[in-house]
């Protein structure tokens, strides 16, 4: 149900869901990366085009991508675009190869990236206040149909192109392959912190599921300086939250008496769990006025009970990833705080096994595609 909720809110009610034709479009240029082909989910290398450098466009050589766990959700169907062949990743950096001639912002040999957006309407309230993702019109990175009628497609390619508005300036001191996954998992928990309030000295964070989007949420709010505990559902992690990623304490979530324990004692939480799971007992972690911002996706309702939010005037947010002039801020943030994900750098052809472990949670804590060194051209199969 959600998933078909999401496909008519972002306008693909009316497309053929298992459509394998290509549009052929004869100025296309010829692209390599791997794609699923059905809610398998399973990889395969797959040729596809992209349209030539417009204008206001920029080329560039993907170098690395990072596996979000939307990619593996998106893979599978679970949120029911059903558009394949799908070509993922939105957690892009390369170097720039060619630019338009009315580009502005870079230019040959540049470093970029490129997060969950390439387009949207620019003149709406949501774009005109830098919110492009709130944008009715706004195209996805992957899952969308581009302006040229052409489903978009991803990093799991050697090359991107990108109007320049949508691509972000790459700082020099930051790494790319550990910097790619701020791209969507740094902007996403970056976005609701600022937004609700709960970036300020002082407040006291809870970090729910320790994974990609989780453990950035622990390094930006400690630069912050912020009061962090991590809830976690595996107690094996609390060594790494407390005395690696810096986070004060850590909490059981299936531990009542722990839970029990802490009652009452956060400003916010930011939950970045990819699955249906309990909320109340976040609620009850929290203080008077206190906010759960979910940002995970799952693909079944949540339970919530409203009268005990009621009665504490909780609050249950929610927030996408940043929009492009907050997703620069929060990378050059990272670089001035030295901040990047703690990363496993993978072959192209490692996708299908990685897919499984991220599924499984075994990952510290994000998959980085190594595609300049390892996605070779292959036909497709
Ligand atoms: N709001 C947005 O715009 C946005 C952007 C990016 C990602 N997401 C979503 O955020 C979620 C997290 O993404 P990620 O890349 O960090 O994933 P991840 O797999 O790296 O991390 C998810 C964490 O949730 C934990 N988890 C999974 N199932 C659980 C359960 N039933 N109970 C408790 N913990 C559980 C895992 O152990 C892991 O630590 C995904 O659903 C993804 O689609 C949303
Ligand atoms: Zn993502
Ligand atoms: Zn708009």
């Amino acid at each position: 149900m959600a998933g078909q909720n999401l496909r008519n809110i972002f306008g693909l009610a009316t497309r053929n869901s298992s459509s394998e034709k290509e549009i052929s479009v004869d100025n296309h240029v010829k692209t390599f990366g791997w794609a699923a082909r059905d809610p398998s989910g399973v990889f395969y290398p797959f040729q596809f085009t992209r349209r030539e450098t417009g204008e206001k466009d920029v080329r560039f050589k993907v170098l690395y991508c990072g596996i979000c766990h939307s990619d593996l959700h998106a893979a599978k169907d679970e949120f029911g675009f059903g558009i394949y062949p799908l070509v993922p990743g939105h957690e892009i950096v390369g170097i720039v190869t060619e630019v338009g001639s009315r580009v502005t912002k870079f230019k040959a040999g540049d470093k970029v990236g490129v997060g969950c957006i390439v387009g949207s309407c620019r003149s709406c309230n949501k774009c005109s206040n830098d919110l492009e993702p709130y944008c009715s019109k706004m195209i996805m990175t992957y899952l969308s149909i581009d302006e040229d009628g052409t489903p978009t497609r991803g990093g799991y390619s050697n090359e991107m192109v990108v109007n320049e508005h949508f691509a972000i300036r790459w700082p020099e001191n930051l790494p790319l392959d550990g910097g790619a996954p701020l791209l969507c998992a740094g902007s996403t928990v970056y976005s609701p912190m600022i937004y609700y309030g709960l970036s300020k000295p002082g407040t006291h964070l809870g970090v729910v599921g320790l994974g990609g989007l989780g453990h950035v949420a622990v390094k930006f709010a400690k630069a912050w300086g912020l009061k962090v505990t991590v809830i976690s559902t595996s107690p094996g992690k609390k060594e790494e939250a407390i005395n690696h990623l810096g986070a004060d304490s850590f909490l059981v979530s299936t531990d009542q008496e722990q839970m029990q324990a802490a009652m009452g004692t956060l400003d916010g939480i930011i939950d970045t769990v990819s699955a249906a799971h309990p909320v109340m007992p976040l609620f009850g972690l929290l203080k008077h006025d206190g906010k759960l911002i979910v940002v995970g996706a799952p693909n079944k309702p949540l339970e919530v009970d409203i009268p005990v939010l009621i009665v504490g005037r909780k609050m249950l947010g929610t927030s996408a990833v940043g929009g492009v002039k907050e997703t620069q801020e929060m990378i050059d943030f990272a670089a001035k705080h030295n901040i990047t994900a703690d990363i496993e750098v993978i072959s192209m052809d490692y996708v299908n096994k990685a897919m499984e472990r991220l599924e499984k949670g075994d990952v510290r804590y994000r998959f980085v595609i190594d595609i300049g060194n390892t996605l070779v051209a292959t036909p497709s199969t």
